[in-house]
């Protein structure tokens, strides 16, 4: 099965081929399995996963795959000689015989044919036990290969939502960093579908086998023009800075429209980066909201919901979306007026101070009503210019205080998002218009939640 022009098996099979000759026959027999599940018609994938399961001493599996490779290609002298030698590593010295005389009659090397067929002999001769050191059933995670720093503090289980999910191990407080790791490939959001197929054929070995064992919620779509775009939206993050990409990790964590983390991109270190949004209790799932907060938090179930299942064809059954009725229509109307508060933020004066700053306070104690603990933000930034504006300088500093510890708790030091708002907390008299209006006094208007 070929995927237009962009065959994804094929490379599949290539990127085993370079992780094969640097010697990583993990990477390289995962590749050449997903190469068979994407294109089971193709004898070669079975074929190269033989050898790579006979390096890693898999005799099960290298006897099964050199079988699916002479299914495929009945001649096939490398496949009938490949299943020679697991079967000679199995024990089974007569199929072993069987098969290594095979590739002696149609041809095959005889130096390579005698020197096995004389090792079964010897083999059978000495063998005085049936203990076979077969590693088939060890299935140990061959992406644990991170630094250990990267992945403490959470683990990818099976979740009660749907597949897999990401749990914590232990507890952790809110602006708490959860993971940080290199997405698998990142892009222009204006570019996503024109550069997408480069970000994938352009991954490391290691990095499309992560990719190809993600979740693809879009199998056999045909609105999609290959498998890689099928993964790849099923797993893409947006990010605030205009950029999308795919994590590994952070592709496993399911979505709330409550979620308890929100993932950013670090420019700097080309990290992304997942932060608490609040306490997170040891065993408590991870969720992360696949949307940003606006689309999230401004509107009701049935918006989110079908906007969810547009893009990554899920019908969301997180804590809001299955609240019982009454409660849901509670967080609907919570909803669509956080969405009224934040449109109406933009259209303040700077002379409208006490209607601007009573609504970032309407606004915040409703998204904690809502169970939303991010995007204060979104209702707080800015507060500070009507008080600067009146040299109301210590609401100027409460307000951009509130501002600025939100961001630096949600998306953590050094963020490009922290240094927007880092000048206005530290320095309010830097505002353009400080100063410029008649002298009012705000010190009356504050949150009750503290920041
Ligand atoms: C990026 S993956 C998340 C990890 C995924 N559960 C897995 O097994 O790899 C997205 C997929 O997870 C499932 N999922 C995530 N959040 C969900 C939610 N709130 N409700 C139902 N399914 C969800 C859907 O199948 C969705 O296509």
């Amino acid at each position: 099965m070929s995927e237009g022009c962009f065959d994804l098996a094929k490379l599949a099979k290539e990127k085993g081929n370079i992780a094969f000759k640097r010697k990583d026959y993990a990477i390289a027999r995962l590749l050449y399995t997903q190469a068979m599940e994407i294109d089971p018609s193709q004898y070669l994938y079975p074929l190269n996963s033989a050898i790579a399961n006979l390096k890693l001493e898999r005799w099960c599996d290298a006897e099964s795959d050199a079988t699916t490779a002479l299914k495929l290609a009945p001649d096939n002298l490398a496949a009938i000689f490949r299943r020679g030698l697991a079967r000679t590593e199995l024990h089974h010295w007569s199929l072993a015989r069987q098969d290594i005389q095979a590739f002696l009659d149609r041809g095959g090397s005889a130096t390579e044919g005698h020197v096995v067929l004389a090792a079964i002999t010897h083999l059978e001769a000495t063998s005085t036990t049936n203990l076979i050191n077969d590693r088939s059933s060890d299935s140990s995670e061959v992406f644990d290969n991170l630094p250990l720093d990267e992945i403490s503090g959470f683990a990818v289980r099976d979740s009660k939502i749907g597949g897999k999910g990401v749990f914590a191990t232990r507890e952790f407080k809110r602006g708490d960093m959860i993971l940080r790791e290199k997405p698998l490939t990142t892009m222009t959001k204006s570019s996503v579908f024109a550069d997408m197929e480069a970000g994938v054929r352009n991954m490391l070995p290691e990095n499309l086998a992560r990719f190809l064992s993600l979740h693809n919620a879009h199998t056999g779509d045909c609105e999609f023009p290959s498998r890689a775009a099928e993964i790849y939206t099923s797993n893409l993050l947006v990010f605030t800075n205009g950029t999308v990409g795919v994590g590994f990790r952070a592709s496993r964590i399911n979505h709330s429209c409550a979620p308890n983390v929100r993932h950013s991109f670090h420019s700097a270190t080309g990290e992304l980066r997942i932060y608490a949004l609040g306490p997170i209790r040891e065993g408590e799932e991870i969720f992360n909201m696949y949307f940003s907060g606006r689309y999230i938090y401004g509107v009701p179930r049935a918006v989110r919901q079908a906007e969810l299942r547009m893009v990554f064809n899920f019908t969301c059954a997180c804590a809001v979306c299955t609240l019982p009725t009454e409660a849901g229509q509670a967080s609907d109307a919570r909803r669509v007026r956080l969405a009224e508060l934040s449109d109406r933020i933009p259209q303040f004066g700077l002379t409208e101070g006490v209607q601007r700053l009573r609504t970032a306070v309407d606004g915040v104690h409703l998204l904690r009503e809502e169970g939303f603990l991010a995007d204060a933000d979104e209702f707080t930034r800015g507060a500070e210019v009507v008080c600067a504006y009146h040299s109301d300088w210590a609401s100027a500093k409460y307000w951009a205080g509130v501002t600025y510890r939100t961001r630096l708790d949600e998306f953590g030091e050094g963020s490009g998002q922290v240094e927007q708002v880092r000048e206005a907390f530290l320095e309010p008299k830097s505002i353009p218009t400080a100063g410029l209006g008649p002298q009012e006094d705000f010190g009356g208007i504050r949150l009750d939640w503290k920041a």
